[in-house]
């Protein structure tokens, strides 16, 4: 275990085993054209990657890359677009795929955003859900784990860019960002 880290909370293998059991339930999906998965980058590369590989229905894939967490623990609140969708989505269901929901913002100002743009329906997967840092009202469609409040690391998810590659998703030390300006 990396020593930053002060436990794991989801392991590899059990992170591969949920995910084999979304692709399943989303793979039942039924959508005229072919769903467009949108993954949200940086935080659901990993997640996107094992996903894509297991689901059986017809999709098209593209990226939008958001930030609001910078090099904090706690959401500026604000959610930027740093790049931005290079398809369309009018008249198409769009399948969001995100490492976590924490404060619910980034999901809500997307699926707001893909709506606006005429999307027939947006659906949310999301590897973790923390309902506990829930400050708008949303909730996934599809959700791996239900996660407790800490700031957690690990299969996309980062602090201050750092620890994304770990396999597993552990709780950060809190002594690794303690004095940090949040
Ligand atoms: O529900 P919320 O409180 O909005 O938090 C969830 C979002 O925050 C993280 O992204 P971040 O802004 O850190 O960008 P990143 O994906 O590049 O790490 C994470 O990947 C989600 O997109
Ligand atoms: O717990 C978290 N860890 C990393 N990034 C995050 N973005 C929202 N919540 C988290
Ligand atoms: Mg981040």
């Amino acid at each position: 275990m990396h020593p930053d880290i002060e436990s794991i909370l989801c392991s590899r293998e059990q992170i591969d085993h949920r995910v084999q059991e979304m692709a399943k339930e989303i793979s039942s999906i039924q959508t005229e054209q072919p769903l467009i998965v949108v993954g949200v980058l940086k935080g659901a590369f990993l997640f996107m990657a094992d996903l894509v590989r297991n689901l059986t229905l017809p999709l098209e894939m593209d990226f939008i890359a958001t930030s609001s967490y910078g090099a904090s623990t706690k959401s500026s609140g604000v959610v930027q677009i740093l790049k931005d969708l290079e398809r369309p989505v009018e008249g198409r269901d769009v399948l969001l795929v995100e490492d976590i929901v924490d404060s619910g913002l980034t999901l809500s100002y997307l699926r707001d955003s893909l709506l606006r743009r005429g999307a027939n329906s947006v659906r949310i997967a999301s590897a973790f859900d923390k309902p506990s840092g829930r400050t708008v009202k949303i909730s996934p469609d599809f959700a791996g784990f239900t996660v407790p409040g800490h700031f957690l690391v690990g299969y996309g998810l980062d602090y201050a860019e750092r620890y994304r590659e770990l396999p597993y998703v552990g709780v950060l030390k809190p002594s690794v960002y303690a004095g940090a300006q949040d």
